[in-house]
């Protein structure tokens, strides 16, 4: 089998990627290879996840691989096979099998482990400039090939000017008409060569647009998902306009733009030829061009200043879109469509004006441009004629010079025409690099531990946790042991700090004081998909994503067959939902899980961690939202749950709950105030001896 996305998807190629990867020396674990791997199609996108990790990896075909690069992995019809051994034309596998080259499909060679040297980590770890650059470089090729048409079209266009010039000279008054048509007839081959140049030209650029989009497209996303909880901006909607702010910059890089670069510096050789052709006559092209140049450089200054307010505020305008769009139903039954809509056309407003006085600013640089490339040209023809008066220039020489003095101020225009929008990738591109320079989840320095055996074991030391720099710690100094299996509820006003406690135990937030620890190991060393997939999180908000009722329950456990569904499904509940729709489970759940309620929502999401078989489940509140009858079910599910070894930590304000859980922790101003067997607590709850701060 050679096609990846059926390797990724349907077979457990994580599990023996894995053990080909521990068999090379290099530890990691099938939850981490599968969260980088998920959805990989092509070939390509597998190397990037596998170097998302620091692993570094080829597909090679199997008769390329040697003893140095076994253990390899290989795909095969059934999969895939961990290739340990050389045999006469063939190979054996980790189990014992003997296959030959033929059989085997691509294979993927992994390089041997290295070891981190953390003095070389400030030459890879850029400040966030180096996502960009060296892509570009990557991609000089089309670029030095746009560069070389570019050369070819201006020295063709310089051939139709020579063309003009013998006319008048020579041609006209000889009427040479045989030498006419034969340099007509090399003009129109010039004619083709600089149209089959442009296209080619195009095409160039076309190719390394396609190509850069695909790959800073992807590392702009994956550094988005990747982001540090903490690091992440508060409007989402904000942080989608500067990714939408990615197009912008790509167009720049790859559009015609460049062209009118590359033609800059033929400006200066068009101008050399007036010299040459019209001696003095240059000094009237030449000034044009610096008063020119003078002026576009001029107006960047406030262009550059506009730029950066019109991105700001636009992020503020798509953070209102997004918060209004997902918030529709409140809005309108508070009847606040108003203030979003003010709030949108305040912003409207400032972003108009702004556009409107870069536009004016860009647009004076363009009639200044134009009117000096005619001023320029009556000024030569006028000086021109005092010129031929004393033999100093001919009338060819004169209309080639005129020629030549709009070729080389033509750039500029465009130029002039293309800074409002350079300036605005100027200001999008600082702020992609910020995005870029964000901390991330999974420091690449480290060699994370990754194993698929943790416990579930817990323990924090001293933990404390503040969502924003000086605000009042949402976690003060939190210290608790869970130990595997342990069930386990925590209770406390609003506010105190549950839902962050948990976060912090998923690796969602890094505590900025203390330490968490997972099977006595520092969370910090291990690799953040395995501490998620053996504490696993689900939140209140039960949020589901588009795509059908099978896609959500799968979405943590791909691999999981129908069977193992079923049972959760019936345990859940989740199958009387996927009964009532005449498509079952393929039945669609809309954007956010919208086309189910907020009970069923919360029936699928817990379900869909239920599908796991995790050691240890966070909960927060997973059935606030649920009828009676259906959170008794959920509970029994729960229980059954933690009969199989699994343990659990919910966070409740139901009663009904406790007679499921052992132990009881109460939070209060983000500290632990009582913790201890469920009953002492309850005990103490009610004779009043829990101190709380308020
Ligand atoms: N994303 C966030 N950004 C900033 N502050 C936050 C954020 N989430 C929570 N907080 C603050 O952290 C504190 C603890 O919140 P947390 O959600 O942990 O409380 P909780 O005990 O789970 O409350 P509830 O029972 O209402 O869910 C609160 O003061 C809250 O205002």
């Amino acid at each position: 089998m050679n096609d990846m996305s059926q390797a990724t998807t349907d077979t457990p190629l994580a599990r023996v990627m894995a053990e080909c990867l521990r068999l090379r020396g290099i530890a990691t674990s099938e939850a981490v290879l599968k969260a980088n791997l998920r959805g990989a199609q092509a070939e390509a996108e597998v190397l990037r996840g596998l170097s998302e990790l620091g692993i570094e990896a080829s597909w090679v075909p199997a008769a390329a691989l040697d003893t140095d690069l076994l253990p390899a992995l290989a795909l095969t019809d059934d999969g895939a096979v961990v290739l340990t051994g050389l045999t006469d034309g063939g190979f054996t596998t980790a189990d014992g099998q003997r296959l030959t080259a033929d059989s085997l499909g691509r294979c993927i060679a992994f390089a041997p482990a290295r070891s981190a040297d953390s003095r070389a980590d400030d030459l890879v770890e850029g400040s966030g400039k180096g996502w960009f650059w060296p892509v570009l470089w990557r991609h000089r090729r089309y670029y030095y090939e746009a560069a070389a048409l570019s050369a070819v079209i201006n020295l063709l266009s310089l051939g139709g000017i020579i063309f003009m010039m013998t006319v008048y000279d020579r041609i006209l008054p000889n009427l040479a008409f045989v030498t006419l048509w034969s340099l007509l007839a090399g003009v129109g081959l010039a004619l083709v060569f600089e149209f089959v140049a442009r296209s080619v030209r195009g095409a160039a650029l076309d190719s390394a647009g396609k190509k850069i989009d695909l790959v800073l497209g992807d590392a702009v996303f994956s550094r988005v998902l990747a982001t540090r909880m903490e690091a992440r901006a508060q409007s989402s909607g904000a942080f989608a306009n500067v990714l939408k702010e990615f197009e912008s910059v790509r167009g720049f890089v790859t559009s015609g733009t460049l062209v009118a670069i590359a033609d800059l510096p033929f400006a200066l050789l068009f101008l050399g030829v007036c010299a040459l052709i019209g001696g003095k006559l240059v000094a009237v092209p030449l000034l044009a061009f610096l008063v020119v140049m003078a002026l576009s450089l001029f107006v960047q200054i406030p262009m550059s200043r506009l730029a950066n307010e019109n991105l700001r505020e636009a992020a503020v305008r798509h953070g209102t879109v997004i918060e209004s769009l997902e918030g529709l139903e409140t809005l309108k039954a508070l009847r606040a469509e108003g203030r979003m809509r003010r709030r949108h056309e305040m912003s409207s407003g400032y972003i108009a004006e702004r556009a409107m006085t870069s536009q004016h600013w860009s647009n004076l640089v363009t009639n200044v441009t134009v009117a000096l490339q005619q001023t320029a040209a009556a000024l030569m023809l006028a000086w021109g004629v005092y010129l031929a008066s004393t033999g100093e220039a001919t009338a060819g020489a004169l209309v080639a010079c005129v020629q030549l003095n709009s070729r080389a101020l033509a750039p500029l225009v465009t130029l002039s025409s293309l800074a409002v929008r350079f300036q605005q990738v100027r200001s999008a591109l600082a702020s992609l690099n910020r995005i870029m320079a964000l901390p991330v989840d999974r420091d690449p320095a480290r060699r994370l531990l990754s194993s698929d055996a943790w416990r579930g074991e817990i323990e924090l030391r001293g933990v404390s946790f503040a969502y924003e720099k000086d605000a009042r710690p949402a976690l003060d100094g939190v210290s608790l042991k869970i130990a595997p299996g342990e069930k386990i509820a925590i209770l406390g006003r609003i506010g105190s700090g549950k839902s962050t406690l948990l976060r912090v135990l998923a690796a969602l937030y890094r505590p900025q004081e203390g330490q968490a620890f997972l099977d006595g190991v520092d969370m910090t060393a291990i690799e953040p998909a395995d501490i998620r997939a053996a504490l696993l999180l689900v939140g209140q908000d039960a949020r589901l994503f588009h795509g059908s009722l099978r896609e959500n329950m799968l979405m943590a456990a791909p691999d999981t067959g129908d069977a193992r569904m079923l049972e959760v499904a019936r345990a859940t509940g989740v199958t009387a939902l996927a009964a009532a729709h005449p498509l079952g489970f393929d039945r669609g759940v809309g954007e956010r899980g919208d086309t189910l309620s907020g009970g069923q929502r919360q029936a699928v999401a817990l379900a869909r961690a239920l599908m796991t078989g995790a050691p240890m489940y966070l909960l927060d509140e997973p059935t606030s939202a649920m009828d009676q009858q259906t959170e008794a079910e959920m509970l029994r599910t729960l229980a059954t749950l933690g009969d199989k070894g699994a343990g659990f930590v919910i966070v409740t304000h139901k009663h009904s709950i406790l007679p499921l859980v052992d132990r009881l922790i109460v939070m209060d101003a983000g500290r632990v105030v009582a913790d201890g067997p469920r009953d002492a607590v309850v005990q103490a709850l009610s004779d009043g001896k829990v101190r709380t701060a308020s």
